[in-house]
């Protein structure tokens, strides 16, 4: 792997005096896609959140471009190229697709030369300009998905961290979103991929991570990673993945 775009080193993460991570070691080079999976409560999100800035870390805990971040607030973390799909979206609701996107665009870190314009996002997913004027609260699951990577992309970043952006989603619209990754990842984006579908995790990922009670408990190629291997990671012990 080319040096790493994104790396943490030793993260620990707490809720109060919850220990949720437990000295993570990840890192991820641009144009790089790496999927992270994990049972539920494994610390996929806590190791997002804790890049973004939303959860107290020491500075050399989080590295961009081999520099300490760790810590720093979420606008900024933005700012320096770093994007999350939150879980369930958080679009604001009330508001228009178009006007949902242009909060991203007001809130850019950099400028939009040979970034992500309106233009390039309606050719990804032309649904978001049929509807640009319509509430987001009356799009489907997979719609608001769409605005929702689609906001991410128009804050130009060069890590986009996305957590479970398949789930409740029907498969034909979790395919047509995953089909969009490539053409991110291949612009130079490197994209995390939080995933509890580990056939498609497996499928779309250069590489991948496997969580287990806040520990990394296995790490590899995607294609060179057997399903027994990610069974045991994932469960802790020797159970078969479908
Ligand atoms: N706000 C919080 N306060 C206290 N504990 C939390 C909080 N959020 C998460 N946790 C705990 O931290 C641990 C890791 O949770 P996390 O949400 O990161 O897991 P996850 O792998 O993303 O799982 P899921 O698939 O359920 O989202 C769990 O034990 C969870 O209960």
């Amino acid at each position: 792997m080319s040096a790493p775009l994104l790396s943490t080193h030793g993260l620990v993460a707490r809720y109060g005096d919850f220990q949720a991570l437990y000295g993570i070691d990840f890192e991820i080079a641009a144009g790089e896609i790496v999927a992270l999976i994990g049972a539920n409560g494994a610390g996929k999100s806590t190791l997002l959140k804790s890049i973004m800035g939303l959860l107290r870390v020491a500075p050399d805990m989080v590295k961009l471009d081999g520099r300490p971040v760790g810590g720093t607030k979420p606008h900024r973390i933005v700012a320096e190229g770093v994007a999350i799909v939150p879980e369930g979206r958080r679009l604001f609701v009330g508001m228009s697709v178009i006007d949902n996107l242009r909060v991203a665009i007001d809130h850019a870190g950099r400028p939009a030369a040979n970034g992500w314009t309106l233009e390039r996002l309606y050719g990804l997913f032309p649904m978001l300009k049929e509807k640009q004027a319509v509430p987001v609260q009356s799009l489907s699951g997979g719609q608001q998905q769409m605005v929702a990577i689609g906001r991410a992309l128009l804050s130009q970043p060069r890590v986009l961290l996305c957590d479970e952006i398949s789930l409740g989603l029907a498969p034909k619209v979790v395919k047509e979103i995953y089909q969009s990754l490539p053409s991110i990842s291949e612009a130079g984006t490197a994209i995390v991929l939080v995933e509890q579908d580990i056939g498609l995790a497996r499928a779309t990922s250069n590489r991948l991570y496997c969580m287990l009670e806040g520990r990394v408990s296995l790490t590899g190629r995607s294609a060179e990673i057997s399903r027994e291997a990610i069974g045991e990671a994932y469960f802790g012990g020797a159970h078969a993945v479908a």
